[in-house]
């Protein structure tokens, strides 16, 4: 062995991690080889690889490399090493490699081989894979596809094996190792029917009309479809709606929702792009996706059927099992999916929980367990005493603060659930750290350990106002007025600090006891806070269903008016128990739910209004109004008579309020039993909110 590659190995084996060998090798010109498959095949004797094969998706500059220059070895290879740092197996691989090549290069000085590309039969998204085939070692055509086996069959592609290779117009089938020519490309194939496509245009999928499943048979007209141009595809079916993806694997799976609209869902091509963005497969690009009742997303239209959760797959098998939606995933899936239905909703509700559209930042499932066990560092600074929230992102905990002996609520973003989210978490902590008002929950510290995110906030005791609606039912005009006045003071606060809050509802409202023993709220979460920048309007879609603002949903910019919109439907809730916006179970939900805000229709249906003043619908009014210029900003809110008084208003402004609310409300069917409300209306649970549990829902009486 020279003496060079004696001392290339001696280097190499206690160099620690490499980070510049792959560019090192390429500036010398050497063709990207692919460490041999077998370092155990080497050690043998067997000094070298049969073949090295090129992936094509590595990188261009590694392909451009390979096309410019013969398979040779040269000394820079074993210079370079010498700079490099690699981990103790990777360096042992890295030298195995490396003697391979030296004594290669000791040997026979230069190897010829001859640089092949194949392709799969009938694959128009595989871009190929370079080969370099070295006639001396690659005798026969078995051990040929032996290593093409290895390298481009799996369980969903080309299943049955390589058995068959064409030329790449399908002319030739080549049985003898000597007809492969260099510099041309071939086809291989499970069977012996060739598929006449154009290879060389290989593309990521363009999910127009086919996925897999169906690949093959749909294939010609698909590409025929494609050439059309997204202008030709229909549309004419979307309405706001949004879908949830539960990525195909091991569960809990990760669960995405995604908000389809005219702006999202202008082609099938765009959602399944947006999809593969958000839903991050392993695997890669999305190629199938099934509605959990099975049925198979063909195009863009089949989004907008029953189904309204769906399991996405890259080139993994599917199975009957990922139809099973487990407990932990049931959080982040619509209610009717894995939980007991409701038999019966004759009657409005309160809404389950409901959960914010984060486009950006949808969750994954965390075991409580796995977020409780707090680093040391944190160990040192806390005692955990019990879990008091569980967020969409984040699992609070009730701590003792063992510095100041005082008990703190510890929000714990998981690193499973911050992941891809960072600057959104960050800019939730550049708020937090900005802002101090007596409505809202104050954070005194955090900490960004290993990817996780802790925060320490004030403890507000006495939960969340959701849960005390639950318990209640509904909340008297006075206690409610005070209530609201908390929430308008906190957004005076953060509209004055340009500040939108972006999700305030019932969920994020914390109680505690003022100090006339009168209920308070403070306002929490500010995960989809942002700040406004000039007069710029914000678009990025986010929200709750129940509460989301119309200019959200028809996408036309809005502002901090979307947080008085949620304070009115919160004003509507609290005091009769169910939203003004619903829709019914078993149509699409969503699509009335997004229609019947959008147009702002709603009323003030009895029995459950009946004895409720006019001031405080005409309140209502004032903030569930659809233009944002019109509606009541949280200065209104706290200069408003009823507010100002404690629900408690003159006889005069009552009359005053009672004229302007039923000329505002001219049809209002103050008959109506609630069921026939509910008929007349059609309306039901929207998705997001309806309950698949009956504790969820209002025990309330109407008398
Ligand atoms: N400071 C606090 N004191 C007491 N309880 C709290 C506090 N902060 C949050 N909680 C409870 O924890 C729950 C979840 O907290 P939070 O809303 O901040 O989590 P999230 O995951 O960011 O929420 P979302 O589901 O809206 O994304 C709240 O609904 C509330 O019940």
């Amino acid at each position: 062995m020279p003496a060079t590659c004696r001392s290339t190995t001696r280097n190499c084996s206690t160099l620690p991690r490499p980070t510049s060998k792959r560019i090192s090798m390429k500036k010398s010109n050497i063709p990207y080889l692919k460490r041999p498959t077998s370092v155990r095949q080497l050690e043998d004797g067997d000094s070298t690889p049969r073949a090295s094969t090129f992936d094509v998706s590595e990188g261009t500059s590694r392909q451009a490399d390979l096309r410019s220059e013969p398979v040779s070895m040269t000394s820079s290879i074993v210079e370079n090493c010498g700079s490099e740092s690699a981990s103790p197996t990777e360096a042992r691989d890295i030298v195995s490699d490396m003697n391979t090549r030296c004594r290669i290069g000791a040997k026979s000085t230069v190897l010829k081989a001859k640089r092949i590309r194949f392709y799969r039969n009938g694959d128009q998204y595989y871009k190929g894979m370079w080969y370099a085939l070295r006639c001396d070692r690659v005798k026969t055509m078995q051990p040929l596809m032996e290593d093409l086996n290895k390298a481009m069959c799996d369980s969903t592609i080309l299943t049955h094996g390589i058995r068959h290779i064409f030329t790449i117009d399908g002319s030739t089938r080549i049985t003898d190792i000597d007809q492969f020519e260099d510099n041309c490309s071939y086809v291989c194939s499970s069977t012996d029917t060739f598929k006449n496509m154009d290879y060389a245009k290989a593309q990521e999928p363009s999910w127009r009309f086919t996925l897999t499943s169906t690949f093959n048979r749909y294939r010609d007209s698909s590409m025929a479809l494609n050439s059309l141009g997204q202008a030709n595809e229909r549309t004419d079916f979307v309405f706001p709606r949004i879908i949830t993806i539960i990525r195909n694997g091991v569960k809990p799976r990760r669960v995405v929702r995604h908000l389809l609209n005219k702006k999202t869902a202008r082609s099938f091509d765009q959602v399944l792009t947006d999809l593969t963005d958000s839903v991050k497969l392993d695997s890669g690009a999305i190629r199938k996706l099934f509605g959990i009742s099975g049925r198979q997303v063909l195009s863009l239209e089949d989004f907008f059927r029953e189904d309204d959760v769906f399991i996405a797959y890259g080139n993994e098998r599917t199975a009957a099992d990922d139809f099973l939606v487990v407990s932990e995933e049931c959080k982040r899936v619509p209610a009717r999916y894995g939980r007991k239905q409701r038999k019966s909703f004759q009657q409005r509700h309160m809404p389950l929980r409901n959960e914010s559209l984060r486009l950006d930042r949808s969750g994954s499932v965390v075991p409580d367990e796995q977020a409780r066990h707090l680093p040391p560092s944190l160990e040192e600074l806390f005692d955990v005493e019990r879990l008091i929230g569980d967020g969409n992102t984040a699992l609070v905990y009730e701590v003792i603060d063992k510095r100041f002996n005082d008990r703190r609520a510890l929000k714990v973003i998981a690193r499973e659930n911050a992941y891809g989210k960072e600057a959104l978490i960050e800019s939730e902590l550049r708020i937090l750290q900005k802002i101090s008002n007596d409505f809202i929950v104050q954070m005194f510290e955090y900490w960004p350990i290993n990817g996780s995110f802790y925060m320490s906030l004030e403890l507000i005791r006495d939960g969340d106002l959701f849960e005390h609606l639950r318990q209640v039912g509904r909340i008297e005009e006075r206690q409610a007025a005070r209530m609201i006045a908390c929430v308008a003071e906190a957004l005076r606060y953060l509209h004055e600090c340009r500040i939108v809050h972006r999700d305030v509802k019932p969920e994020n409202l914390l109680l505690l006891q003022d100090e006339h023993g009168e209920l308070a709220l403070k306002l929490a979460d500010f995960g989809l806070a942002c700040e406004l920048q000039d007069d710029t309007p914000l678009t990025a879609i986010c929200g709750t269903p129940t509460y989301v603002a119309p200019e959200v949903l028809t996408e036309r910019g809005y502002n901090e008016k979307v947080d008085t919109w949620a304070t009115g439907i919160i004003l509507y809730v609290i005091l009769c128990g169910f939203p003004p916006f619903q829709s019914m179970e078993g149509e699409n939900s969503q699509a009335e739910l997004f229609r019947q805000i959008a147009t702002g229709d709603f009323s003030f249906p009895s029995p459950a209004w009946d004895g409720v003043s006019w001031a405080v619908r005409h309140l209502i009014i004032c903030l569930v109004t659809v233009d944002p210029e019109e509606r009541f900003s949280a200065q209104n809110v706290l200069e408003n008579e009823w507010i100002k008084q404690f629900g408690e208003v003159e006889q005069e402004y009552e009359t005053w309020a009672q004229f302007t609310v039923q000329s505002h409300v001219p049809n209002e069917d103050v008959e109506e039993t609630d069921y026939e409300y509910f008929m007349s209306r059609r309306t039901s649970m929207d998705e997001l909110s309806e309950s698949g549990r009956e504790e969820f829902v209002f025990q309330r009486s109407y008398s």
